[in-house]
């Protein structure tokens, strides 16, 4: 399912074109993909829009280039679409918890009843099943069989009404031990018959007060499960959804997606046949897998680490602004500077002469070991030396030197740092047209 956007992701990367080309092929590739996959026209094309209204008027923070930014973008936008950030929580909030699934004919209820006791049980609860279909014939073994490959407890009659087994199956499992109920039901027929389906759900919930209603669909329905997670979703505040045979269709997209629209939150994915293919559903990661991106945790976290360092930049400029210059404000320089390498924004606005710096290709780079221990010395400083770095004198030098592992010529030239860059801020505060030419507004 969405085979072809990491192939779109990996042209994006390489690509030779312009940066606004290349987005608008990327957002062409992505419309197709998701078309394919299913997913509703108008939801593709509010999707399209957000990321090109934010790819071409968001900035990156610096350090994050454009095309990694976009991706993440991108990626967002997808999470969105597909669930939201928050998987839903699969534990169970008290026990015992009672499950009841319901859907319509062939969707998977039963195999999914036995993946459900398999899943629990592997997570050390004791697990009971409950059949209550007494029209197909074979349910009764069939669930009973997947109940004994899980080591879980079952209960099930031959005959009968459903709702008077489910309430008789799930007090018997529970004073048996079970922590995890899983009650199973008859399939209705066909997703035409929404009413026939919610109506069956209220039957046996009133006999069982379940603790989650879980809704099974099977992913071939596509983009037509939207209307069916709608009512179901207004149907009942407990309710959760189970999408089957996702390993079976294309359509995939079309089914997580329109449940998502609907406010509804997909709880598993069934993935196959075999009682170990279902899976807890998680949009983020569900969405790096599409797009390829196996690394999109630290690809996120470059950009949220670059979003705080210019947060860090601002609050020096706006110190510099001001001419309120301390060591935490040396700090925040000294960090953006070992980060981003590079010429910052910062480091445009200090006096270049007075740094220790290797000039080369309009880089300009402080040396990565001096920073470093520079940083191990404020660290070490307490706050008041932080706040006001003149009262640093030699025995607190000496203080600071030990707890830093550096000597005290080291504190020595960080301080003559410190005291350069300060003046050369006066002198800027003073200096307004040197203030406008940095782009700064005078603090005065
Ligand atoms: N490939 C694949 N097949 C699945 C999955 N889940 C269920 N199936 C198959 O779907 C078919 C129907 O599954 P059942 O569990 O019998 O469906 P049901 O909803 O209980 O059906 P009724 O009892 O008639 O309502 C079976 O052949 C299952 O093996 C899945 O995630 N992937």
């Amino acid at each position: 399912m969405l085979e072809g956007l990491r192939e779109a992701v990996r042209k994006f990367l390489g690509g030779g074109s312009t940066y606004k080309d290349s987005v608008e092929e990327f957002i062409r590739d992505l419309q197709r993909e998701l078309i394919r996959a299913d997913v509703n026209v108008a939801l593709v094309k509010r999707l399209s829009d957000a990321i090109r209204q934010r790819a071409l008027e968001q900035e990156p923070p610096p350090g994050v280039s454009r095309r990694d930014w976009f991706l993440k973008i991108v990626y967002e936008e997808l999470v969105k679409v597909f669930g939201g950030e928050e998987p839903p929580s699969v534990e169970p909030r008290k026990v015992p918890w009672v499950i009841l699934l319901v859907g319509v004919q062939g969707s998977g209820k039963t195999t999914t009843a036995g993946k459900l006791a398999r899943f629990y049980s592997a997570r050390g609860y004791r697990v009971g099943l409950v059949e209550t279909d007494t029209y197909r014939p074979g349910a009764l073994e069939q669930l009973r069989t997947l109940a004994q490959m899980s080591g879980a407890l079952f209960y099930g009659e031959p005959a009968g009404r459903a709702e008077e087994i489910a309430s008789r199956g799930v007090k018997e499992l529970e004073s048996r031990g079970a922590q995890v109920i899983i009650v199973d039901t008859a399939g209705r027929h066909g997703y035409g018959d929404e009413q026939a389906l919610l109506d069956e759900m209220r039957r046996i919930a009133d006999a069982v007060s379940p603790d989650e209603v879980a809704l099974v669909v099977d992913a071939a329905i596509g983009q037509r499960a939207f209307d069916l997670a709608r009512r179901f979703h207004e149907a009942t505040p407990i309710g959760t959804i189970i999408v089957t045979k996702l390993d079976g269709t294309a359509k995939g997209g079309g089914v997580l997606s329109a449940v998502a629209a609907t406010g509804a939150r997909v709880k598993f994915v069934g993935t196959g046949e075999k009682v170990d293919e279902l899976e807890p559903f998680d949009p983020q990661g569900f969405v790096s897998r599409i797009m390829g991106l196996g690394d999109i945790r630290s690809l996120l976290e470059r950009v949220r680490e670059a979003e705080a360092e210019e947060r860090a930049v601002k609050v020096v400029e706006e110190d510099i602004e001001k001419g309120r210059v301390n060591m935490r404000t040396i700090y925040a320089q000294l960090k953006s500077i070992r980060r981003l390498g590079p010429l910052s924004r910062v480091l445009e606005m200090l006096p270049l002469s007075t740094l220790p710096v290797k000039v080369g290709d309009e880089q300009v780079k402080l040396g990565e070991e001096k920073i470093n221990k520079w940083l191990h010395i404020i660290e070490s400083m307490t706050y008041e030396e932080l706040d006001d770095p003149d009262i640093i004198d030699r025995s607190r030098m000496r203080r600071i030197a030990v707890g830093s592992g550096t000597t005290v010529n080291d504190v020595k030239e960080l301080l003559a740092y410190y005291k350069s860059v300060k003046a050369v801020v006066k002198r800027l505060k003073r200096d307004r047209s040197l203030l406008r030419r940095f782009g700064l507004q005078a603090g005065e």
